[in-house]
């Protein structure tokens, strides 16, 4: 495994007070040293001159996609959610293939790796296709098979992956996968959950994502939404994702303090699916954790987490009329260590020492950085910043990109499958 040194070059992170220059060294996957700028032996490395013209964040984690609906960008354009999934999206999963789920996970990750993203919480199915390419790649993912109905041989082949992939080269995680409370029955809901409390896993569903599943909660399940959280044993897991939350009211989040949750908040596909907008400076006010992601696809259609960053910051300021409600440093914090403690990845998400090394390298030599300093990166990036300016993204330590090229994967090879799957699936 290569040594890297990061010669001059800045440093921030979500929790820095202000950014940092220094030398960055790279061993072994992890981050081994930061000291002052130029002090660092350079000797027997691989050396990466940033001339205080780069900054090095901690790679960005989606924490809520099914990658491989990049096959089905496009598809079933600007129709409602239910109707979307129910006659535009799963005719069209039925007939998607191990190998076209590969071919199209491989096809969102060259996407993924490309605006800096190190990790990834993957809900779909024939997830081993899903582990085999991460690791083919190098990246992060957690897997959860996506559990409809109440269906043993799901549930099953979610439990088998735990076996097969868990921790597998500290690249791999896994989740059980309930999809949702209007596709999976409250009494199933609550088996998975006593699941996840037995093998030590955490589980990723989708809530309260539209208006219409709060009221199926009430009406047919008769449940408040943190009651259903409650009843289902949803609070009691190591770890529970929830997908969305844009319909919690702001007086029952005092009872998610201190829990188990993190809250994805997808602000792209929430506005594209016309869902709404989640409730998140009361979810920061009660220290619920919150990360970032973009939702497959086929409902962002990006798979680029700068996008759900400035959108996630810019809709809050918005619609409250008050530009100090949500900072650039919590929006950095949501993109990159929300998402992976949320995903229960440890050492991840931070630019510390003996931490890994998932790291985004990004040109600051634009025109648009102009007149940054170390108190204003975390704005630069967020508000004047895209993913047009990754030169390259490191996970634990081995390029997944750089400078346009992808190390560790084919391309050309992963565009032609994928192009030939997608042929076969839409036609
Ligand atoms: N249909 C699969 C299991 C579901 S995987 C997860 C599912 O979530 C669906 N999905 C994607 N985006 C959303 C969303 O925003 N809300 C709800 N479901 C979604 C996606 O299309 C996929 O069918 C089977 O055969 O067993
Ligand atoms: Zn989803």
């Amino acid at each position: 495994m290569s040594t890297y040194l990061f010669q001059n070059t800045y440093i921030y992170d979500g929790q820095m007070e202000r950014g940092l220059r220094c030398d960055v060294l790279v061993e072994n996957g992890v981050i081994s040293k930061i000291e002052a700028p130029n002090t660092i032996d350079d000797g027997h490395v691989s050396l990466i001159d940033c001339n205080g013209e780069k900054l090095l964040l901690p790679g960005f984690v989606n924490g809520h996609t099914h990658a491989a609906m990049s096959l089905l960008r496009g598809l079933g354009e600007e129709t409602p959610l239910m109707s979307w999934l129910k006659e535009q999206i799963w005719p069209v999963e039925a007939r998607l293939t191990p190998e076209y789920i590969y071919w199209g996970t491989a096809l969102a990750l060259l996407e993924m790796a490309s605006c800096g993203v190190t990790c990834f919480g993957d809900m779909y199915f024939e997830m081993d296709q899903v582990a085999q390419v991460s690791l083919a790649m190098g990246m992060k993912c957690a897997l959860s098979r996506g559990l409809i109905g109440e269906d043993q041989k799901r549930v099953d082949e979610n439990l088998k992956l735990i076996d097969d992939w868990h921790g597998k080269k500290g690249l791999l995680s896994v989740q059980l996968g309930p999809h949702a409370p209007y596709t999976v029955p409250m009494n199933a809901m609550k088996k998975i959950s006593e699941l996840a409390l037995e093998r030590n896993v955490g589980i990723h569903t989708h809530f309260l994502e539209t208006e219409w599943e709060r009221q199926y909660l009430r009406d047919e399940l008769h449940c408040q939404p943190v009651e259903y959280l409650e009843k289902t044993g949803l609070l009691n897991t190591p770890r529970t994702i929830l997908a969305h939350g844009v319909w919690f009211l702001p007086e029952e989040l005092p009872l998610l303090k201190d829990s188990n949750i993190t809250i994805v908040h997808n602000p792209n596909s929430n506005l594209k699916l016309g869902s709404g907008i989640m409730p998140l400076p009361e979810m920061i006010d009660q220290g619920i954790s919150v990360s970032l992601g973009t939702d497959g696809a086929a409902s962002n259609n990006r798979l680029d987490i700068w996008e759900e960053m400035r959108h996630g910051a810019l809709i809050h300021k918005g619609v409250r009329h008050d530009p100090t409600i949500i900072k650039a440093k919590q929006i950095l914090t949501m993109a990159t260590l929300n998402g992976a403690r949320g995903l229960g990845f440890e050492k991840t998400g931070l630019i510390r020492e003996t931490w890994d090394a998932d790291l985004v390298l990004i040109d600051l030599d634009r025109p648009h950085y102009l007149g940054f300093d170390v108190e204003t990166l975390p704005v630069y990036i967020v508000y004047a910043g895209s993913s047009t300016d990754v030169e390259a993204t490191m996970v634990k330590g081995q390029w997944v990109y750089f400078n346009g090229e992808f190390p560790s994967v084919d391309r050309e090879e992963i565009l032609k499958q994928a192009a030939q799957a997608r042929k076969a699936l839409i036609s």
